[in-house]
């Protein structure tokens, strides 16, 4: 039995309101018996400067598991047998629609890991409290991450299928800032 919170909620005010929802994928290679995550720097464009999973918009006429395994390979450089892992919807205040993003993961890869023009792929650490020596790895960047991602990044790792929901305001210097979010295990297998 892994040892997380399935259900988490917080924030203040009543959620944002939202005509349009687009649709996007984000993917991760979990490795537990290396006990690391790929994760990679976005080096251009929303979320620049922002570690994330490699993801991207589901184009006209491909599922969101097409578009997961499409993404993977453009912005990594290699190929998964990706599994869903989970969905959320993401709404930023300013914005004209949310996102509705797809969660996969996968252990095993085929390919090299490459640096694009989108994202610099690095290896962290997964938690593991059991450790008898720290991993020379670094600790999952979450001070560098989309402020909701340590809530859920759990439940990904745990391989809880999760749903979630996040708003996020604009402050004086327009950063996003996390006002409002629910995430939880959509099962307890
Ligand atoms: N880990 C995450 N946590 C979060 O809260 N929001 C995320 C998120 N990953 C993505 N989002 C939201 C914000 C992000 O800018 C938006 C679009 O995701 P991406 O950055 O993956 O897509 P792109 O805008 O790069 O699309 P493409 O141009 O098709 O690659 O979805």
């Amino acid at each position: 039995m892994d040892n997380i919170t399935p259900y988490s909620e917080g924030g203040e005010g009543d959620w944002l309101l939202f005509e349009q929802r687009k649709y996007f994928t984000n993917a991760f290679i979990v490795q537990h018996d290396n006990k690391r995550i790929l994760l990679g720097l976005k080096k251009r464009g929303f979320g620049k400067d922002k570690y994330n999973g490699f993801g991207g918009k589901v184009e006209d006429g491909e599922t969101s598991a097409e578009a997961a395994v499409r993404e993977l390979q453009e912005e990594a450089g290699i190929t998964a047998a990706l599994e869903y892992s989970g969905t959320m919807l993401f709404f930023s205040e300013g914005s004209d629609f949310a996102y509705h993003i797809d969660y996969y993961s996968a252990a095993a890869y085929q390919g090299t890991v490459t640096e694009t023009e989108e994202m610099r792929p690095e290896w962290f650490a997964l938690p593991d409290v059991d450790a008898t020596e720290p991993s020379t790895l670094p600790q999952i960047p979450f001070h560098q991450m989309w402020e909701d991602d340590h809530i859920w990044f759990p439940l990904l790792i745990a391989k809880r299928i999760f749903n979630g929901r996040v708003d996020f305001r604009l402050d004086a210097n327009s950063q996003h800032k996390l006002t409002k979010w629910w995430f939880g295990a959509a099962s307890a297998s």
